[in-house]
């Protein structure tokens, strides 16, 4: 059942739809049910048709999240159309890219369908340059893709070694064409990557020409509604610039505080600019309903965002520090202890790396490890040896699959609408490749590789394929697999780690996917040495930081208590935790 809204949460369900406007909304404020309650209201009282409104997230589990929650205010039976919910890339292919297509990329489809398919990085795709880069080779057409708003050209290889080795090189002007020539054959082929829909939607709502369309697409769309509105690379800003100057209104709820994708260009002080320029009407959210008022008042310490008022305060300390000497794995008692009695308790960091240690004695599992740890930690009775094992199935399945995915949803590829059936899927391959003996790893890397590979490449033919799914698995029917390098001749069980039992068996996340969550108690794992942003030194560092934006949404998921667990501490360290609000034991 909806809650009882505030006068805060109120005044933004009521807004105007005529003016441009902000809503500010802190951690724990309701802020998806408040926006789901927004957009069921303006679709009961829409009277613009046949335009619609578009409510547009960055995830598809958000998409997800805001049309139940719509569904729920919205008459039985009753469609949604002219309005659209989904992402905002899907909102830009297929309104603006899509119905131009032929014109901005020259491929002309197959069989009447002239749909481009988006391609990740990790995709095999042959289109590629004729000559060398940064002398590390050719490069693909789908590992880099065009900023026209600085006239860069952006690396995405999937390997961030070499991606910082092509961003920091300065490119001849005959290099940059050569660039530009490779992707043009790649999108006339009818393949992009989703920055290059992007570029190419800039591209086109730029040009004299498509004014007239630009014009018809603000009639189709006189309301954008952008949930998580921090989330907005200049891109796509430069996208609702051009929406709103033809007569868009926009409505962006977010929280500044919250943003974390710099990686792609993200910067919430360009969103704040954004709002001011087009004049936004600012609204507020400031209750936090999630967490208790020690933990809000930390996490203000944070990035300087005071004025939120939290649950109850309680005397008793609820944020607290926890010692690590050199590996984080050492706490795993004291975390027991601590969350006894609590169910919903996440150990989270800034990245994966320091997750895995609680997992496995592989740190950063290549591709056929992640196969045979799949394999390994397989088990139906243990939710989270199950979904840790899915989760490498389908990371070692999404490096094969020419297909985008759905992260998220154990990358699903974009093509299959059911997540559910893809999880299937997973789960009865797995159960194949365990009926076929892919469990027995007392034998060498290069003997468990030849089985796995004629196994993997029977999957499409297996009759728990479903149709839907064959198709997007044609390219495993060719495909190689091979030891990890230098291991061909040692036996997988003792390079993968004896233990089978992860030593906590608490969810792990990365902070990125935590955002949204609500927990317990969170763990917040510092990594021991300082000067990165997984560091927690930096976190407290600056609060205008990416890296304090970190350490906000991560310490913001909590009801109960907060745990940070850092590195043994010096006596001034102590002070400087203690004095954002950290009992240290
Ligand atoms: N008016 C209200 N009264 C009581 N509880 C509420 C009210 N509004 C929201 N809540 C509850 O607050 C909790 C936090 O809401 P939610 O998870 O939607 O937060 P959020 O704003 O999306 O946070 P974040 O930005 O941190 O992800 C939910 O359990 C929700 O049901």
């Amino acid at each position: 059942m909806a809650p009882e809204f505030t006068n805060e949460q109120l005044d933004y369900v009521n807004s105007s739809i005529e003016e441009h406007t902000f809503l500010e909304a802190c951690p724990g404020s309701g802020k998806t049910e408040v926006v789901a309650a927004k957009v069921a209201k303006e679709i009961g009282s829409w009277k613009n048709n046949p335009g619609g409104l578009a409510a547009l997230s960055f995830a598809n589990s958000a998409t997800d999240e805001l049309t139940i929650r719509v569904s729920k205010y919205i008459p039985y039976g009753r469609g949604i159309f002219p309005h659209f919910l989904g992402t905002f890339d899907s909102f830009i292919y297929k309104n603006i890219v899509s119905p131009l297509s032929i014109e901005l990329t020259g491929y002309l489809g197959e069989n009447s369908d002239a749909s481009i398919r988006i391609v990740e990085p990790s995709a095999n795709l042959g289109y590629r340059t004729k000559y060398s880069f940064a002398r590390r080779g050719q490069v693909h057409a789908h590992h880099y893709s065009f900023n026209l708003i600085n006239g860069s050209v952006v690396f995405d290889t999937g390997e961030p070694e070499l991606d910082r080795v092509f961003n920091s090189t300065v490119l001849k002007d005959w290099e940059y064409q050569h660039l530009v020539e490779t992707k043009n054959k790649m999108l006339k082929g009818g393949f992009a990557t989703y920055r290059d829909i992007e570029t190419l939607a800039v591209d086109a709502l730029s040009q004299d020409k498509y004014q007239h369309f630009v014009n018809l697409l603000v009639k189709r769309y006189p309301l954008i509604i952008i949930d998580e509105c921090q989330d907005l690379s200049e891109e796509q800003l430069t996208i609702l610039q051009i929406l709103a100057d033809k007569g868009t209104k926009l409505h962006f709820v977010g929280d500044l505080h919250q943003a974390i994708y710099g990686f792609r260009d993200v910067e919430p002080a360009k969103v704040k600019k954004f709002v001011n320029d087009n004049y936004f009407n600012k609204l507020q959210l400031t209750r936090n309903f999630r967490s208790c008022q020690n933990i809000v008042n930390l996490c203000a310490k944070l990035t300087g965002r005071v004025g939120i008022v939290g649950d109850v305060s309680w005397l008793k300390p609820r944020c607290i520090i926890v010692q690590y000497n050199s590996c984080p794995t050492e706490l795993t008692d004291i975390f027991k202890e601590l969350c006894n009695g609590f169910h919903n308790n996440v150990v989270v960091s800034r990245g994966h790396s320091i997750l895995r240690k609680f997992q496995t004695s592989v740190d950063q599992p290549n591709n056929i490890q992640k196969l045979a740890l799949a394999v390994k930690l397989y088990d139906p009775k243990d939710m989270e040896f199950l979904n840790q094992s899915l989760q490498y199935f389908s990371e070692f399945l999404r490096y094969h699959l020419k297909e985008s995915y759905k992260p998220s949803s154990f990358n699903c590829p974009q093509s299959i609408d059911s997540n559910l059936l893809w999880r299937k899927f997973l789960s009865d391959s797995l159960n194949y490749l365990i009926r076929n003996n892919l469990q027995k790893m007392d034998i060498t890397w290069s003997n468990w590789t030849t089985t796995a590979k004629l196994l993997i490449r029977s999957l499409p033919k297996q009759c728990f394929c479903p149709e839907g799914i064959v198709s997007v698995l044609a390219s495993l029917e060719a495909v190689n697999l091979a030891s990890p390098s230098g291991s061909a001749k040692f036996e997988v069980a003792s390079s993968l780690g004896t233990a089978k039992t992860p030593s906590l068996s608490y969810r792990k996340s990365t902070i990125h996917g935590a955002k949204g969550e609500t927990h317990d108690i969170t763990i917040v794992v510092s990594s021991d040495r300082a000067g990165k942003d997984s560091h927690w030194k930096s976190w407290l560092n600056d609060p205008d930081s990416e890296a304090a934006r970190f350490a906000y949404v991560a310490s913001s998921r909590p009801k109960e208590f907060l745990i940070w667990a850092v590195k043994k501490l010096k006596p001034l360290e102590k002070k400087q935790l203690e004095a954002v609000g950290f009992k240290i034991i």
